[in-house]
């Protein structure tokens, strides 16, 4: 698949003047203004010492001097610490709630996902009394509304109509971590879930999440989130040109929901991802007020900055029966010619080369669909002596599988993860070391978060990418979108391919049809 060549979209204006987070350091925690002492606490407790840069810039734009003014769109590299960015300011800014509701809001593409950044909210929102619910499917419906509705005590031998109490129902969580899905059925059908209180939405890998209508949760939560009272918006339009215009733009009121009678803060909204859109009418849907974009450097896209990138180059051979990667390029360059050989039968025993090589490090192998990673797990799990534990983890598998699988490999029980695009975005496991792309991806959004499972929270880590002869001049082209300009061939020692082929030749390898 082609990297589609698409119309240049002219930028937002208050797109070209973002604020570079790289300008800022990590900050000791201790220097963080105005940080309560026991979120402080917590994040000691996680291992925690300061805040990264992106954390920093968050800080100064909600908690700090920019007092949550805008809405933030934040662009920065895979494992930078988004997800603290948001978790940190909202957590300290709902500390001091008086009564419990729900007014934050975390949506995500995944139930995986939810579950990672539910963790970090409940981190450190005990710490300050704040409760975290999980909307995701994972148990049953009935068993999520009771976490996350609280029944009023009934008086004994008082018969209640279930429809007259539904006011009644309050929230036992004050801040949500949702996928759309289950999302949008709470807010169909389950009575006292309600949105009216809610203060902070976040929409993370926002580029993600905009590309799919999920039975139109955006806009649903939009506007049960907007102020009954026409008076206040008189001109409703107006505010999806705010997401076109510069800063200028009319600004939206500073109270736009009632909350029992009371003026409430309007809904702040935080969007984020490491390849965030540009596109105005995709931006448009969010309805942002007065946004304000965060990136990190000049370039739009970023590759974590201890990430190396390699390449293996696949070369046909003519003679039918010996395909070479990595080979030192005079025995091959000759051979550049059109090929017989068995490339579905060969192309893995690079890959065991390769895994061999890198020995007991843990390690993704994205391929290009669910289809192919059942295809090659099977596979490489029938190389007689290969003494690497490999599972596959893909949306074909059943959930409680899938998180199952994930399990073993964040315990270390699992080396190799065959993956589909499932485990591509956000997903964040300690450890691993190299990432290989098994399929060259086809775009250069899907290598970034491909390639950023690794090279995490300032770690080093290598990103290896297989490549037919054809492919390497569109990968080039790929990676100089990410400021990379070269990229080096890697080589598997040819004594490793030569007994693998051994093995092969030999009947002692199994290799399924
Ligand atoms: N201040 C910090 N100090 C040390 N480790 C941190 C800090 N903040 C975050 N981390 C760790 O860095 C890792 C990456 O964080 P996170 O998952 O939030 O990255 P991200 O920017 O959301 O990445 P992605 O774009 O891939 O979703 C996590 O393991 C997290 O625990």
């Amino acid at each position: 698949m082609g990297e589609v060549k698409k119309k240049s979209i002219p930028i937002l204006p208050w797109m070209r003047s973002p604020i570079d987070v790289s300008l800022c350091e990590n900050c000791p925690l201790n220097l963080v203004p105005c940080l309560d002492p026991r979120l402080e606490a917590a994040l000691e407790k996680m291992g925690i010492s300061s805040l990264f840069p992106v954390q920093v810039a968050v800080w100064q734009e909600t908690v700090g001097p920019g007092a949550f003014e805008r809405d933030l769109c934040i662009n920065s590299p895979t494992g930078s610490g988004k997800t603290l960015s948001y978790a940190l300011p909202i957590v300290q800014m709902l500390s001091t709630r008086a009564v419990k509701c729900l007014r934050a809001l975390v949506v995500l593409p995944t139930r995986d996902l939810a579950l990672q950044v539910k963790e970090v909210f409940a981190a450190i929102a005990p710490a300050v009394g704040l409760t975290v619910g999980l909307a995701v499917g994972q148990s049953s419906i009935a068993d999520e509304i009771s976490e996350l509705i609280k029944r009023p005590k009934l008086e004994a031998g008082i018969c209640y109509d279930p429809d007259d109490i539904a006011y009644e129902l309050q929230s036992s969580v004050d801040i949500l971590v949702a996928t759309p899905g289950r999302l949008m059925d709470h807010i169909n059908s389950t009575k006292g879930f309600t949105l009216e209180h809610l203060c902070y939405l976040v929409v993370d890998e926002t580029d993600r999440l905009l590309r799919e209508a999920y039975q139109s949760w955006l806009p649903t939560v939009l506007q049960l989130t907007q102020s009954n009272d026409e008076s206040l918006f008189p001109y409703p339009n107006s505010f999806l040109s705010s997401t076109f215009g510069s800063l200028k733009t009319m600004r939206k009121f500073g109270v736009e929901r009632g909350f029992k009678g009371k003026s409430h803060p309007r809904l702040v909204k935080m969007v984020l991802s490491a390849t965030l859109t540009q596109d105005p009418s995709k931006l448009a849907q969010l309805s942002l007020h007065h946004p304000l974009l965060m990136t990190m450097g000049k370039k739009r896209y970023q590759l974590p900055e201890k990430l190396e990138s390699f390449k293996l180059v696949w070369y046909n051979n003519p003679y039918g029966e010996f395909t070479y990667f990595g080979l030192p390029k005079s025995i091959v360059i000759s051979n550049l010619m059109s090929s017989k050989v068995c490339e579905s039968k060969l192309r893995p025993m690079y890959l065991v080369a390769l895994l061999q090589e890198l020995g007991e490090e843990k390690c993704i192998v994205f391929t290009s669909s669910t289809e192919s990673t059942h295809r090659l797990c099977t596979l490489l799990n029938h190389f007689g002596d290969l003494s690497i534990r490999i599972k596959e983890y893909s949306g074909l598998q059943r959930q409680s599988i899938r998180s199952k699988t994930l399990k073993a490999f964040r315990d270390g029980k699992v080396q190799v993860l065959v993956s589909s695009d499932a485990m591509t975005r956000g997903m964040d496991v300690e450890g691993v070391r190299n990432v290989i792309n098994y399929d060259m991806p086809p775009y250069i959004k899907t290598y970034i978060h491909r390639a950023g499972r690794t090279a995490r929270a300032g770690q080093a880590g290598r990103c290896f990418t297989l490549l037919r002869n054809h492919e390497v001049k569109r990968f080039k082209k790929m990676l100089q979108k990410a400021d990379n300009d070269s990229v080096p061939e890697y080589s598997v020692p040819s004594s490793s391919l030569e007994s693998l082929r051994a093995a092969y030749k030999s009947g002692n390898l199994a290799l399924p049809p």
